[in-house]
């Protein structure tokens, strides 16, 4: 190196000598000129690349409402439609909805028709649907010439997919321009399996930049919105799902969790939704970003209007097709016996994590859920995550952010940025040690946030001191199963996201409340979320009371002042248990919703 550079700066003097031997001055004048076009080119190419980005994005977003337009005008043109069956379609809960596909009462092209239709009237509203599938029409023709032994689980039901999943024959770019243009040749295993179940995926739901915050906006396809209020955001990352669910225009459907993005949308939107055991569902064909990072992995994950639907679908794929597919995914299939045990369960509990303080409505859903669970004949005793926020800083963070953010950088070099991934873009931009000032200022105001940020901006730096992180989430995996042990748990409810949805945009304010969702995924502990009830009046009261909800940081004091007008926002109850214990989650909502379902106001 010492010596190539050597050579180049002796070169450089020989010609600077040369230069000034046939005319003084002009090795100045030279050496400016080159030095000036190197500049100027390196600004253009960065310039045109950047205009190059911006035209792929307006082409893609573009495409995609074009798409949106040939659909409505295909489903004008198909001739009279009735509106009220129609509605009584899209009104079915998704077993009602399978049994009358079932038995021939619905044929799978009407009930497709009546989705698509109510999908571009939701996504007029919401900003939901990225672009439909088109196969979808072939798929529903050939299911209604299938004689009725011939129909599999979940015939007929049309699904919406998260637009992250591969597609055959359409982009799957995570809001990246440089991804974009390159239609994928195969479906992911997820699609592929819901394909083979009979289902019918119809449309591609919207999600955040880069998948990597709550928030749910990208360059192309602009900004989600929630469905029980327009100026909030849905959550994320599988936040078009949430919207499109909630919003009625889908009845099932497939998100993507590494750090609670099926559970965040499901609390904003009041839908149902379950983050499994990593490998208990396959999620090969899932856009490969932080794939190289194997201590805390993504999920794919089945998202629901209703508690029946989610236990059908995540019955429905739990198969061995999934094996057979994927054999990394342990020959473990849906396991009727955890599911249908009678014998009370021990579920703990907790309304609060240390250090981010839980929205009354939040603590409120939980106390609701612990007295359905009561009244069902199970035990539900206090339980204390241990060192929930120094474990999601030390141990989540540095695993998932311990590239600098260099690939989600390099990804979005010369590309158009989305204001909902600026703050990480740019401190992942900062050099180290500054970076790690800004992070310890950012404590003094939001102490939670401070020490997450730290641990982003502290990652292992050698092979060693990763190997030494991968111990530590072993010993934190110990403890933590230890103290849930010492208490015989079966189960644990406690709140998914300690706040109602926020106003779309200022998801960066409250970024902390991850830690609510993230432990589950560096346990790798299976989640479900679901909803218990909405903010009330009184809620919103008590929240102004500091001594029920202390203005303690940064993230409560914006809380107070973002939930004026929340009054009706739903609020979830996430529901965990032990790795492979899918079904056991599944019974404790199931038991919590029979109960709440009822009296939800
Ligand atoms: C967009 C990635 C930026 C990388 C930043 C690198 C390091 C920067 C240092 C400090 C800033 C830290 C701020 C990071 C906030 C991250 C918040 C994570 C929120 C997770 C939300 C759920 C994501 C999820 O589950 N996605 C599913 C993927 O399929």
């Amino acid at each position: 190196m010492w010596v190539g550079h050597s050579h180049a700066h002796q070169a450089v003097v020989k010609i600077h000598d040369y230069l000034e031997d046939i005319n003084p001055g002009l090795s100045r004048k030279v050496f400016g000129g080159v030095i000036t076009s190197a500049a100027v080119s390196y600004v253009a190419v960065r310039g045109y690349r950047y205009y190059r980005a911006r035209r792929t994005v307006k082409e893609r977003g573009e495409a995609a409402k074009l798409a949106c337009h040939v659909l409505r005008e295909h489903l004008e043109q198909e001739g009279p439609v009735d509106p009220q069956k129609e509605a009584m379609i899209t009104d079915l809960e998704l077993s009602e909805l399978k049994q009358k596909l079932w038995k021939g009462e619905l044929k799978a092209l009407e009930v497709l028709r009546a989705y698509q239709r109510k999908a571009l009237q939701v996504d007029e509203k919401l900003n939901c649907v990225t672009e439909p599938i088109f196969e979808a029409e072939a798929l529903a023709v050939e299911l209604d010439l299938l004689s009725p032994n011939q129909r599999k689980p979940l015939h007929g039901i049309p699904v919406s997919v998260k637009d992250s999943f591969n597609v055959e024959g359409y982009d799957c770019h995570a809001g990246f321009s440089c991804f974009a243009d390159k239609p994928v040749e195969r479906d992911g295993d997820i699609v592929q399996i819901f394909k083979s179940l009979g289902a019918v995926p119809f449309v591609r739901t919207n999600f955040p930049q880069g998948l990597m915050t709550f928030a749910c906006s990208n360059p192309m396809y602009g900004a989600t919105k929630n469905p029980h209020s327009l100026t909030r955001g849905p959550g994320g990352s599988s936040g078009g799902e949430g919207s499109l669910i909630g919003g009625g225009g889908s009845v099932v459907g497939i998100g993507s969790d590494i750090g609670g993005s099926i559970r965040i949308p499901c609390q904003m939107c009041g839908v149902y939704g379950l983050k499994p055991t990593v490998d208990r569902i396959s999620n090969q064909g899932h856009i490969p970003l932080m794939s190289g990072q194997n201590l805390v992995r993504m999920t794919a994950g089945p998202m629901a209007r209703d508690m029946d639907g989610l236990i059908l679908v995540t019955e429905a794929l739990l198969t061995p097709r999934m094996h057979q597919l994927d054999p990394y995914v342990p020959p473990l299939f849906f396991q009727d016996t955890l599911y249908e045990k009678k014998s009370p369960l021990v579920v703990g509990f907790y309304t609060a994590i240390d250090g981010v303080h839980s929205h009354p409505t939040c603590v409120r859903a939980v106390m609701e859920a612990k007295t359905a669970l009561t009244q069902q004949g199970h035990k539900v005793i206090e339980f204390q995550p241990p060192r929930a926020v120094e474990a999601v800083s030390n141990l989540f963070m540095k695993a998932c952010f311990g590239d600098d953010g260099e690939e989600t950088a390099l990804y979005l070099k010369d590309d158009v940025l989305d204001r909902s991934v600026t703050f990480s873009y740019y401190m992942g931009k900062l050099p180290k040690r500054l970076r790690y000032m800004v992070s310890r200022l950012i404590g003094f105001m939001d102490p939670p946030l401070g020490q997450l940020v730290v641990g982003a901006s502290t990652p292992p730096r050698k092979i060693l001191e990763w190997w030494y992180l991968q111990d530590k989430i072993q010993a934190y995996k110990r403890e933590f199963f230890a103290a849930w042990q010492s208490r015989k748990l079966d189960a644990l409810i406690c709140p998914g996201m300690p706040f109602p949805a926020v106003t779309a945009g200022t998801e960066d304010n409250v970024l902390a409340g991850i830690v609510y969702t993230t432990l589950y995924n560096l346990l790798n502990y299976p989640a479900g979320m679901m909803p218990v009830t909405t903010v009330t009046q009184d809620d919103l009261k008590r929240l102004k009371d500091p001594s029920v909800y202390p203005p303690s940081g940064a993230l409560e004091k914006f809380v107070i002042q973002d939930c004026e007008g929340t009054v009706g926002l739903p609020i979830g109850v996430q529901c965990v248990s032990l790795p492979y214990h899918e079904e056991t989650v599944l019974r404790v909502m199931k038991d919590i919703d029979t109960v709440t379902k009822t009296t939800r106001n």
